[in-house]
């Protein structure tokens, strides 16, 4: 399978996407292209090597797999301009927008070449995303490319295409969840005495240090919490006033909340 891929939708995920393609060298900048309408933001990818452009037929012709990663209302012109270059021979479909169901882009293509979903997350540009993947018609040789190509920037797993809902929710928008509890920390750490800059980096650190210890140790956050609330204590104290206000509820409130806009609304 040869390896040029193009990105279409040079955004917020689609440069990230870019980013953590050449970062490791996993992929040439010259075998990636990435295109937007007006090209300028994506100068700092072209000074690095990656091939720009505003015209999608280029990009669809220059690339064997052709990431989509424009918003969800603009897919429909998109897939409709570049139909005609689309060889289903040849090409690899992959979108990366949120709620649109292999069905939906079988149905505009109109040609049955392989097409994936995947759900990264902005983290993609440091080699950090956490990617579900699915897919309709793939062989198993490009369900591995895929899974390898994603792997080089974080980990990576394929699911069935209805929990990709899910995924976006838990996945992608968690990465705006998290830097809010984050960003709360940081926010408590000045009350108590903390530079901006100091707090942080200590939130930053420590938040970094248990999502480590999750996935190192396989363990259950319950059993971490365990060996730092020391009974009687301040930490058990903290946790315990954050459930009364309503942390846990209200965190899982917003994820429904989240998943009920995409699956209703998008
Ligand atoms: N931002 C995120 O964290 C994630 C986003 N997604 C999905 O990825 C998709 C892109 O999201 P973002 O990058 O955040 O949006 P964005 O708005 O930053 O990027 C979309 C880009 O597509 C470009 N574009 C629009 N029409 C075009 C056309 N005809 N030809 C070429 N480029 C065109 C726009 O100029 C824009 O730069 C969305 O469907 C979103 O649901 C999925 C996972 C995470
Ligand atoms: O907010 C959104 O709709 C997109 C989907 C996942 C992250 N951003």
């Amino acid at each position: 399978m040869s390896n040029k891929i193009s990105i279409i939708g040079g955004g917020n995920l689609g440069t990230a996407i870019a980013e953590g393609l050449i970062k490791n060298g996993f992929i040439s900048p010259a075998n990636v292209m990435i295109t937007k309408r007006n090209v300028h933001t994506l100068q700092p990818l072209k000074e690095r090597g990656v091939n720009i452009s505003n015209d999608n037929n280029e990009a669809a012709a220059f690339g064997d797999i052709i990431i989509i990663a424009v918003k969800p209302f603009q897919v429909q012109e998109v897939l409709l301009s570049i139909k005609a270059t689309l060889d289903e021979s040849r090409h690899v479909l992959v979108s990366v927008v949120t709620g649109i169901y292999i069905k939906d882009i079988y149905s505009i293509i109109e040609k049955q070449l392989p097409v994936f979903r995947a759900m990264p997350n902005t983290a993609i540009a440091i080699s950090e995303s956490m990617t579900c993947l699915c897919n309709q018609n793939g062989t198993p040789e490009q369900i591995r490319y895929l899974e390898q190509t994603f792997d080089q920037m974080g980990k990576t797993i394929t699911i069935d295409e209805k929990l990709m809902d899910a995924a976006t929710v838990l996945g992608a928008c968690g990465t705006a969840y998290a830097m809010r509890y984050i960003r709360a920390n940081i926010q408590g750490g000045i009350e108590i005495g903390f530079s901006a800059s100091v707090a942080s980096l200590i939130a930053a650190q420590t938040v970094k240090g248990a999502a480590e210890l999750l996935l190192r140790n396989n363990s259950h956050p319950e059993q971490e919490i365990d060996k730092v609330t020391t009974p009687k204590g301040c930490t058990i104290a903290g946790l315990n006033e954050m459930e009364h206000q309503g942390f846990s509820s209200s965190l899982i409130k917003g994820l429904t909340a989240s998943y009920k806009k995409i699956t209703t609304d998008m």
